[in-house]
């Protein structure tokens, strides 16, 4: 499992995403007010250096001098970097453990607060190479050890030079003093790194350029067991954000991405050789595909509900299902609010007839908000959400959950759903898309509500009897109305849309766009391929809807794999034995169990041979075996 190079890495603004001086800079003067730190003055001596306008010596010896710091300060510095690990190397966790031995930290920094952050990625503290500190007799930060040769003009190249590590060696950084290595003929490869911040004066020296560890990964082909192999085919539906192709790319996915969705013959067709499905709302995930996915592995909901989805398959063939339960909630939270407003205002019958050339001034069934009566079915991560909001502009809030539920803000808890419809002016629908909530609204509900009372929903189709709706919208007794998902909605933006609620006065027609930002679809086409790649390479089952979940620590040296299976007595004795007879030493095992399934992660010293996959493979009541690495 040896790299071919020795990876030396920058700490601040690379592993880390700010520059630590600074940080420590804001750290002392909250700490000490009476004693301020230059924190502008700081900043700016750190980019002068970083870019090479000033020397090393001079910018650190300056910044040291407007520091003001304390030992105790350094405390508070730690916590606060242990969380700004850059974000595509915290994603990549797993990388830096299975290969600390080729990795170092060589900074300009201080060891003080880089040895105890890098730590956590398995790389030990003789592999990390900076500056110390020097401090007065109260524990103030009065200098740095100047025998170190990191703390000179050139130090990095000094202590290269001193390393011995020859030539095959990549220097990946965001300073011109990373590239001083490279320049000294002691790298095969200056790598830029500008996740965090771009340098121009630095990228122009670069062999390439990286935004991420994953550009690193993929053009330095560093991981050998996921990146020289491609992983397998991901086929991407419903015209999810392309961000989201890119992220399974750059983790080698083969990807195909299409406007639209499958009706279930062409999934059936398009899915055999699929390992990674990407879908959204409308796209069908029946058993009869799933039947023909011959090498699935999980599928991705880039969106909330995962209704439109066989999970009792899935959990019975170990198929991982992972969705985006946050992205849009605000969206869709937002959009309600603005339709409580427009239907209380009768806007959308105003709208139309200024369309038409009709002026009509009048207050005639126009009502604000303030002080009304909000019921809301369902009070979930959105529902909730709205609670708070249509609060703070003056709405007066009940809600109704099957589940018991902590009333937010001022909210009331009603007992049953009838007593909300009785007492609400606006019914807000959160439910989630589970089939026993079809027509969770018909006609026996809708006559309970308030005679003129508003109806949004924009939870899922099903949810509404439609015509029920429309015989109490033509009676007069609902007399708003805000839909934005339908029983059958269109595959593709192509096709042709009809309802039985066209035309009906005030109402608000959308197109299940309650979602469909492009705040929420970009946050979603980072969260689920993340949580694809996680599960695909470590086993990470963490926020999957199917399997049990399960986060397991990376183990350096060690081979890995997933033994899924009947959640039945005796099985963990079973691949104990089998691994026993084949001496296989397990360095970590880890099992979570739900209902029906066991999940079991297994990392040992010795590869996985054909014949011990076999063996496990052959254990009564096993679903599926997956081999990581
Ligand atoms: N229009 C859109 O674009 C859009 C976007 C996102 C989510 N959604 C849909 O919005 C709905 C809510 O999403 P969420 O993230 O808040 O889901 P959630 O799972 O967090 O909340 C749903 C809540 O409904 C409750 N519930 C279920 N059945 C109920 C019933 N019969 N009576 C009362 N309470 C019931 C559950 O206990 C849960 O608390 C889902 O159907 C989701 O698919 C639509
Ligand atoms: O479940 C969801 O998140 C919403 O219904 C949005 O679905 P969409 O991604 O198909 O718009």
């Amino acid at each position: 499992m040896k790299l071919r190079d020795k990876l030396i890495i920058d700490f601040d603004s690379t592993f880390v995403d700010e520059e630590s001086l600074d940080i420590l800079a804001q750290i002392a003067t909250r700490n000490h007010p009476e004693k301020p730190a230059d924190v502008e003055k700081i900043k700016h001596l750190t980019s002068l250096g970083m870019a090479g306008e000033i020397s090393f010596e001079e910018s650190i010896s300056e910044r040291l001098k407007c520091l003001n710091a304390n030992r105790k300060d350094l405390e508070d510095l730690i916590l606060h970097l242990i969380n700004s690990v850059s974000r595509s190397i915290e994603e990549n966790k797993d990388f830096f453990f299975r290969h600390a031995e080729d990795i170092y930290i060589v900074s300009s920094g201080f060891k003080e607060f880089i040895e105890p952050v890098c730590k956590n990625y398995g790389i030990s503290s003789s592999h990390v190479f900076a500056n110390t500190f020097v401090y007065d007799y109260k524990g103030n930060i009065v200098g740095l050890d100047e025998s170190n040769p990191l703390s000179n003009n050139q130090g990095k190249v000094k202590l290269l030079k001193s390393l011995k590590f020859g030539h095959d060696v990549v220097v990946i950084g965001d300073g011109i003093t990373d590239y001083e290595i490279r320049e000294a003929g002691l790298a095969r490869k200056f790598v830029a790194y500008t996740e965090n911040v771009k340098r121009e004066a630095v990228c122009e020296k670069a062999d390439f350029i990286a935004e991420s560890w994953n550009d690193i990964l993929l053009k330095l082909k560093l991981n050998p067991d996921f990146y020289q192999k491609k992983v397998g085919k991901a086929l991407l539906l419903e015209n999810v954000h392309h961000s989201a192709k890119k992220l399974l790319v750059d983790a080698g996915f083969d990807v195909e991405l299409l406007k639209t969705s499958l009706d279930e013959q062409e999934l059936c067709e398009k899915i055999k050789d699929v390992q990674i499905l990407g879908i959204r709302s409308k796209t069908m995930v029946t058993a009869k595909v799933l039947e023909s996915a011959n090498e699935l592995i999980a599928i991705g909901a880039f969106c909330i509900g995962t209704n439109q989805i066989d999970l009792d398959y899935c959990i019975k063939h170990g198929i991982a299902v992972f969705n985006a339960p946050f992205s849009n909630t605000r969206s869709v939270v937002e959009l309600a609010l603005a339709e409580i407003i427009l239907l209380m205002r009768n806007l959308p019958d105003s709208m139309r007839n200024m369309h038409r050339g009709v002026w009509k001034k009048s207050a005639d069934r126009s009502h604000e908000i303030r002080g009304k009566k909000l019921g809301i079915v369902g009070y979930g991560n959105i529902g909730s959400q709205l609670s708070i909001l249509a609060e703070s502009v003056g709405m007066d809030v009940y809600f109704y959950d099957v589940e018991e539920k902590l009333a937010l803000g001022n909210a009331t808890k009603c007992a049953s759903m009838v007593e909300l419809l009785r007492l609400s002016d606006v019914v807000s629908l959160h439910v989630d898309g589970r089939a026993t909530n079809t027509h969770l609204i018909g006609e026996d509900e809708l006559n309970e509500m308030k005679d003129g009372a508003i109806l949004i929903n924009l939870s899922r189709g099903h949810v509404v009897d439609l015509n029920a709706l429309v015989s109490k919208i033509d009676e007069g007794k609902i007399k708003g109305l805000g839909v934005d998902v339908f029983p059958e909605e269109p595959k593709s933006n192509n096709e042709h849309f009809d309802t039985v609620l066209k035309e009906k006065p005030n109402t608000i027609l959308t197109s299940h766009i309650g979602g469909s930002t492009i705040e929420a679809q970009i946050d979603i086409a980072h969260f689920v391929p993340q949580k694809l790649k996680e599960y695909v390479m470590s086993g990470s089952t963490m926020n999957n809807v199917t399997l049990p979940e399960l986060q397991i620590q990376p183990v350096k040296n060690a081979h890995r794999l997933i033994h899924m299976h009947k959640n039945k007595p005796g099985m963990l004795a079973d691949v104990n034995q089998a691994l026993a007879r084949y001496d296989v030493n397990i360095l970590s095992q880890a099992l979570k169990t739900n209902e029906q399934i066991g999940y079991l992660i297994i990392s040992t010293d010795k590869n996985f041979t054909e014949e011990i996959v076999e063996e496990l493979k052959n254990i009564d009541g096993t679903i599926r075996l997956r081999m990581l690495y």
